[in-house]
């Protein structure tokens, strides 16, 4: 194991009883990068993420976080991860002023440097005027971004964030990742799980995870760039019965409508999906387009999409 990785895995693995939440997991996580954890509900992000904070053992397998082992360690990482879950890490019934004293104060920053550091935070993250505000009582937006001061008071070198953004809108989310894009510049190692495709693609890396295990791993480019898929885009008439018709062929991986068209994936294997979707779609209009995030997760995970 090496001190460029952040994070590294060999086999780690969590079991509840028969159920395997992480399935002997293998990950080496760059320093000073944004690595992704992209995957649908209980495929094991939030299992992986408390067992890489230290907050969960696990079953079996190799765990170094910062050049540390896990567990053992938990104590002399607890100053240098900062974690902040789906669910907001926030006191309701204190003010933004107070959560970010309690932080402060958890991680043993002194009376002087607290005052300066929360100063410093409070400007950062737009909550200036708001300091008396109960954390109860802000919108989505706002949580979300005092719940990041806190998870960053103590400047952490790694940041946990499960799920950030799910319960924000979109101009929330954008400017979430742009503070993001900041710590990681400042050489902040952020691993964030998701399940959405466009915060996945603004990730350096990203592993598309399900049923505990890992389908995929790479830069969202590089994972569009194997995919082992070509897709077809077919416009036209009565494409409801169209893709009933494709969705029965081995060669289809997926078939799922989009506005007026229909989005076709075709295993590679077909030497030429143009010429063999043409004798199948009747006249009607298509074209090759360049492979989503979406389709490269529909192809790892074997999820015949057909919505
Ligand atoms: N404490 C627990 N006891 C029993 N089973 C658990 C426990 N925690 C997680 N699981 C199971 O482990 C699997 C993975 O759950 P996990 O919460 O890690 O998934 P996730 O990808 O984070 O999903 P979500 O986005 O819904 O949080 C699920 O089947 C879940 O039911």
């Amino acid at each position: 194991m090496t001190a460029e990785f952040a994070i590294e895995t060999h086999g780690m693995t969590r079991m509840f009883g028969d159920v395997a939440a992480v399935d002997h997991l293998d990950l080496a996580i760059p320093q000073g990068s944004i690595y992704g954890f992209l995957g649908p509900n209980g495929c094991g992000k939030s299992t992986s993420i408390r067992m890489l904070t230290g907050l969960l053992r696990p079953t079996s397998g190799d765990i170094r976080v910062l050049g540390e082992s896990l567990p053992g360690a938990e104590e002399k990482l607890r100053r240098r991860i900062g974690y902040m879950t789906q669910k907001f890490s926030l006191y309701e019934n204190l003010t933004v002023q107070e959560n970010l004293e309690f932080v402060a104060q958890i991680y043993g920053l002194r009376r002087k440097e607290a005052r300066q550091r929360i100063d410093e935070l409070l400007s950062l993250y737009d909550l200036l005027g708001r300091e008396k505000q109960m954390a109860g009582s802000m919108s989505g937006g706002e949580r979300q971004r005092l719940a990041l001061a806190a998870a960053t008071v103590h400047r952490p070198e790694l940041l946990f964030l499960d799920e950030p953004t799910s319960a924000v809108d979109p101009q929330n989310r954008r400017e979430f990742w742009e503070r993001l894009f900041d710590l990681c510049a400042v050489g902040t190692t952020i691993l964030v799980s998701t399940h959405y495709m466009d915060e996945a693609e603004r990730c350096h890396h990203l592993a598309i995870l399900e049923r505990g295990t890992k389908r995929a791993d790479g830069s969202p480019q590089a994972l569009m760039d194997a995919m082992g898929a070509r897709v077809i885009e077919v416009t036209g008439n009565d494409l409801r019965t169209l893709k009933q018709q494709l969705i029965s062929e081995s060669a289809v991986m997926s078939v799922a409508q989009i506005g007026s068209r229909l989005r076709i994936l075709i295993r590679s294997d077909v030497i030429n999906p143009q010429e063999w979707l043409e004798s199948r779609v009747s006249g009607r209009s298509l074209a090759e387009v360049r492979p989503s995030l979406e389709d490269v997760f529909v192809t790892c995970t074997g999820d015949r999409h057909v919505a």
